[in-house]
């Protein structure tokens, strides 16, 4: 492809995910695969230099620009050979007429001001769109696996960041990829040999696996949740893992009480939906497709499955509530909700190997604690 020619690429992508972000459609990474997938002329050099284009501009813009053409603009305007590429050939872009860029930004103006809101101040806000590393967690058996490049990270003895790019499909078995933080706030539930525990909203398992090897796969953890897909995900991964004590559970909406009543845990783990702001850094156009109604929607979520959690713990059990956010309305202003809610619940102090106390829990960012963003609370049930 010529440079003309990947610079239109990049727009056509942009326009695809403007769209996608405005509609709800599918996440730029999967567009971008989408994309090349039907382009087989596409060198890996071509489409590297496309998704450099494109994660540029949507790292630059904070409010989703109009279209992917005023979104090339805006990185243009300071890359004088990014500008010459609007050369009107015949793959590439028309030559820059009379138009107005995008404006930079770092985020939609709203959601700046929740963060700072919550005390995320312009440091931590520009951290959150930084390039996140590639972290895996070890299976314990495979401890002293010699991965090129890797290195350890402090308080985690099990996690490795490692280069970006490495082949980590290879070790398939032998680890997962895991964002630090994501591992560090599973230790908010403390697992331990034998416990009972319910990881409500268990997804493709992240943190079930992790929780599995903590147990030295003794004990019993029932992984729940509504999306069957997202579910179905984790019964090969636990077999790779040789994770046995997993048992998936899916479940009805509205009817998760019913199908959870048999269900007294030691420890219930509630990685609930959220905004993912802590993740910005891996799909930096989230930030597009929040709005404030879908917010107040997740808030609801959010207080429904603690209410079912708060449910499945057994007198003097723990319920653990983790959200990738940064915003308060997600993470503390839902615990205390909670705590106001449930007399008898006390929020629990933690020893994680990240983050820093935030209201009723632990906060970790990108710019203090080099991870993903969350919010963590372990709450006693009383007994
Ligand atoms: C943040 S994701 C979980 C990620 C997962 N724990 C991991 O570590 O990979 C939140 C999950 O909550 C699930 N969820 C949403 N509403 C739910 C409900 N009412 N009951 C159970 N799970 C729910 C979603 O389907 C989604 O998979």
């Amino acid at each position: 492809m010529t440079p003309a020619a990947r610079t239109q690429a990049a727009i056509d992508l942009l326009d695809a995910i403007v769209i996608a972000a405005r509609e709800g459609g599918a996440a730029a990474d999967t567009l971008i695969s989408r994309y090349f997938s039907q382009r087989r002329y596409a060198g890996s050099k071509d489409r590297r230099a496309v998704r450099e284009l494109v994660y540029a501009a949507i790292r630059r813009l904070g409010e989703r620009p109009a279209d992917g053409r005023v979104a090339m603009l805006a990185l243009a305007a300071t890359d004088p050979a990014l500008a010459a590429t609007f050369d009107g050939s015949t793959h590439g872009p028309a030559p820059i007429g009379d138009e107005v860029p995008a404006v930079e930004g770092l985020h939609p103006r709203w959601l700046s001001e929740r963060l700072a809101a919550a005390g995320i101040d312009d440091a931590e806000q520009a951290a959150l769109i930084d390039r996140a590393p590639l972290d895996v967690r070890l299976h314990p058996d495979h401890a002293d696996l010699d991965l090129p490049g890797a290195e350890p990270i402090s308080g985690l003895p099990l996690a490795r960041r490692l280069p970006a790019g490495s082949d980590v499909a290879a070790h398939a078995g032998a680890l997962e990829v895991q964002d630090a933080g994501s591992q560090a706030v599973t230790l908010a539930a403390a697992v331990a040999p034998g416990m009972t525990v319910l990881d409500l909203c268990a997804g493709a398992g992240g943190k079930s696996l992790a929780m599995a090897a903590q147990m030295a796969n003794e004990g019993r953890i029932i992984a729940s949740d509504v999306d069957r897909a997202r579910l179905s995900r984790l019964a090969p991964r636990a077999e790779k893992a040789a994770a046995t004590i997993i048992e998936t559970r899916l479940l009805d909406p509205n009817r998760e009480v019913e199908a959870l009543a048999d269900v007294q845990a030691d420890v219930v783990l509630i990685d609930a939906p959220c905004s993912g702001t802590g993740t910005w850094r891996r799909n930096p156009e989230a930030r597009w497709r929040l709005t404030p109604a879908r917010l107040d929607r997740l808030i609801e979520t959010q207080r429904h499955v603690l209410a079912i959690g708060a449910g499945a713990v057994k007198p003097d059990g723990a319920l653990v509530y983790i959200v990738c956010s940064l915003l308060d309305g997600e993470g503390p202003a839902q615990v205390d909700a909670f705590l106001a809610a449930h007399p008898g619940w006390q929020a629990e102090p933690l020893t994680l190997p990240f983050g820093r106390p935030h209201h009723a829990g632990t906060r970790l960012t990108p710019a203090h604690d080099g991870t993903d963003g969350f919010f963590v609370a372990r709450l006693r049930a009383p007994c």
